[in-house]
């Protein structure tokens, strides 16, 4: 489970999150959706201490990251993967060794490698194509190799900042359906950043909306629609129900 408890930025004298506190369960896809400069990036990367809070705390399983140092700090970062818009893979390694720099990272064993990486890529549907170079596949090919990066050393997180922005439709929906799958088949809770209400609608079971660096109200999401979790504004539940691009509303 992840709870922020008050959490504040500033980036100089811009406050970037003011006084958030959210909860998210263990094993749940839960959304963060909202405008440009709502905060949502920010938010998520405070989840992982890639941002550090100035005020309040990021809790995860019990355990306050903030006020964690040296090896446990490491040991919770490596359980929690984050992938992003951009697909950040290195051009002159192939798709195997992409991978395998994630297990080099984190000190796996050299003879245990191979085989979890191998494994990672048949999960995403890669295997075959273990020693092209990113420069040779495809945009949402390219995703699915970022992905197989993240869940090699087995996080029991998956943070996904705006994941498929740069993908069209297709692509979108086959990258979606294999951070499904991760979620289904190992448990894994992700949280998934969007400014787009499709893909939040097609995999969220909650969705917090995020405003001015705030949160502005949580919803369900549920086969007969979507339903307010607090109070809720009836503008936004209009456009999260016709299925909007929160940029361009
Ligand atoms: N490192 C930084 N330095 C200064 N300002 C920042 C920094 N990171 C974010 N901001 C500002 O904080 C605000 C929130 O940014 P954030 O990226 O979290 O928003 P977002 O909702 O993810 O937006 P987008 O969808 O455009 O990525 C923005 O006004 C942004 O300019």
């Amino acid at each position: 489970m992840i709870s922020l408890h008050n959490v504040s930025k500033r980036f100089g004298s811009f406050e970037a999150i003011r006084s958030v506190s959210l909860r998210i369960e263990s094993g749940e896809i839960h959304g963060i959706i909202g405008a440009s400069g709502a905060g949502k990036s920010t938010l998520v990367r405070m989840m992982n201490l890639i941002e550090q809070p100035d005020e309040g705390d990021v809790v995860i399983d019990g355990e306050t990251l903030n006020h964690l140092k040296g090896k446990r700090i490491r040991q919770i970062r490596q359980s929690l993967a984050m992938i992003f818009q951009g697909h950040h893979l290195l051009s002159n390694k192939t798709v195997f060794d992409n991978v395998v720099v994630a297990l080099q990272l984190a000190k796996v064993p050299k003879k245990l490698r191979a085989e979890k990486v191998m494994e990672s890529l048949r999960f995403v549907g890669l295997d075959q194509l273990k020693d092209q170079y990113p420069g040779q596949l495809s945009g949402g090919q390219k995703q699915r190799v970022a992905i197989a990066r993240a869940i090699v050393n087995q996080p029991k997180v998956l943070l996904c900042d705006e994941p498929t922005s740069s993908l069209d439709p297709n692509t979108t929906a086959e990258v979606l359906e294999v951070i499904q799958r991760i979620n289904q088949e190992f448990g894994v809770t992700i949280i998934i950043v969007s400014h787009e209400m499709e893909v939040i609608k097609s995999v969220c079971e909650r969705v917090t909306v995020m405003a001015d660096g705030q949160v502005y109200q949580e919803l369900e999401i549920e086969p007969t629609g979507v339903h307010k979790m607090e109070h809720s504004a009836e503008g936004i539940i209009k456009r999260l129900k016709s299925g909007g691009d929160f940029n361009h509303a």
